[in-house]
């Protein structure tokens, strides 16, 4: 593929997929990378250097990223012209290049364009959202025990709620949904009919099965002891409710999971390990205090696009907050890494905030590349600064005797900690 603005390194090779969709990873592999909006300007050079750092360390030469950027929002506004938000050909190289990270990228509320960080999830069907959620000792936390919090969520990322199938009040659209309901299906519990903006939640069963059976799995892989499906199944039955049913069913199908006490908490023993896994459910706002009161009973996380939003703020906040809360995008093959936060404007361009969450992001991906002692290097780093209290504002202010250091200057700590 040949791109317009895009410059692909004449140095870098293409990362291969296999059949079963493992990855074959040169020495010297393209990664495409988003600088994102906002705080994308001071997060995305630091998380650069952070890698690059790691990976001549652990390698000491032999491998290397041959980072090639692409664009979307704001700076694709600048490089391919006014309106011109998320161009194809960074669709393309996403695609082609298999594995990439993204900056925060703007969404306005109320009106104006349409995430794009959800359109780049729907149009590579990147229907995985993998949020890990765990504490590095140190962080300033507003629980007592934070470290009980172990948690890892499977976010259901490609349709629900979320999915942007929505109608203004008062515009025609809503008018004809309304009436088609009010006439046709005999919904007679619309309160203000003249005035409702209408949204829809589709939710599937092949959607939330292959949500389900990544996070099932991940808990077999890596030794997990429980996965929860979390929902709010008893208002919304047949989205939400269905999710939970159609997770069990799945769990005993394809897991052969067997009900405890009649159900429909179940269980089976992990392939692997000889040890058992539970799979039971929770109602969202139940959960939400659960997650507080007692985290330790949870573990791997199956959840619907909406609710898995929140959590993941939730939880975050629970280890340190969202400056610290990596992420990653995953469909079968193609696998786009990301932090939770959002572009945080009022502190862009300030070399101020956290860049933890794109770092360990980064470390996912490492991870995920199979580059796993430069991915140990980042942890030790992020891990050292941390427990050395060298840490930016945000950990800063709630910490005793921290020092307070820049963005770039917490890249220095990092590198500095390896
Ligand atoms: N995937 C993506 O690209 C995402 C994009 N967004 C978009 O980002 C924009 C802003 O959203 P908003 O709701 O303000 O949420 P943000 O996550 O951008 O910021 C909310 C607050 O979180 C804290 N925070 C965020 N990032 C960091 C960091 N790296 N280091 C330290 N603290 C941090 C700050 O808290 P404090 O003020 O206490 O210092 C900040 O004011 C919106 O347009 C939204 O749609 C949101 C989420 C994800
Ligand atoms: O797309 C956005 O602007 C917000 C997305 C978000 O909050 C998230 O994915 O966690
Ligand atoms: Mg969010």
């Amino acid at each position: 593929m040949s791109y317009d603005k895009i410059q692909v390194p004449a140095d870098g090779e293409r990362i291969g997929v296999r059949d079963d969709f493992s990855l074959e990873v040169p020495d010297r592999p393209v990664i495409p990378f988003i600088e994102g909006d906002g705080i994308g300007v001071d997060i995305t050079p630091v998380m650069r250097r952070v890698v690059d750092a790691a990976v001549e360390k652990a390698y000491g030469g032999r491998r290397a990223i041959a980072w090639m950027e692409i664009y979307a929002g704001e700076k694709a506004n600048r490089v391919y012209g006014e309106g011109v938000w998320l161009p194809d050909e960074t669709l393309e190289a996403v695609r082609e290049f298999v594995v990439s990270i993204k900056g925060p990228l703007t969404t306005p509320v109320g009106g104006g364009i349409r995430s794009l960080n959800v359109a780049l999830r729907q149009e590579l069907d990147l229907y995985v959202c993998l949020r890990p959620v765990r504490y590095f000792r140190g962080t300033p936390s507003p629980l007592r025990e934070p470290e009980k919090t172990d948690m890892v969520i499977f976010r259901e990322n490609s349709e629900d709620i979320y999915a942007g199938i929505e109608w203004p009040a008062e515009s025609p659209e809503a008018r004809r949904v309304i009436e088609f309901l009010r006439t046709e299906m005999g919904v007679e519990k619309i309160r203000f009919p003249q005035t409702s903006g209408i949204g829809i939640k589709p939710v599937s069963r092949e959607g939330t099965e292959r949500l389900v059976r990544k996070a099932i799995q991940y808990a077999i892989d890596n030794d997990r002891a429980s996965v929860t499906l979390v929902h709010k199944g008893n208002i919304m039955k047949f989205t939400e409710g269905a999710f939970r049913d159609w997770g069990y069913a799945l769990a005993r199908r394809e897991f052969g999971a067997e009900p405890i006490d009649g159900g429909p908490w179940c269980r089976f023993t992990n392939p692997r390990t000889g040890r058992e896994i539970v799979v039971k459910d929770v109602i969202a706002d139940a959960f939400l205090q659960q997650i507080l009161l007692r985290p330790e009973d949870y573990d791997v996380i199956a959840t619907l696009n909406l609710n898995g939003d929140y959590i993941s703020d939730a939880l975050a906040a629970q280890v340190g907050g969202i400056g610290i809360a990596p992420g990653a995008n995953l469909s079968d093959s193609v696998a786009m890494f990301e932090a939770t936060h959002g572009t945080a404007p009022k502190y862009a361009g300030q070399d101020k905030v956290n860049p933890s969450s794109l770092i360990l992001s980064a470390e996912m991906m490492l991870r995920h590349l199979g580059w796993t002692e430069a991915a140990d290097l980042v942890l030790r780093g992020v891990g050292g600064a941390i427990a050395a209290k060298t840490v930016t504002y945000d950990l800063a202010r709630l910490m005793e005797g921290a020092t307070q250091v820049s963005c770039s200057g917490f890249g220095e700590a990092v590198i500095a900690n390896m």
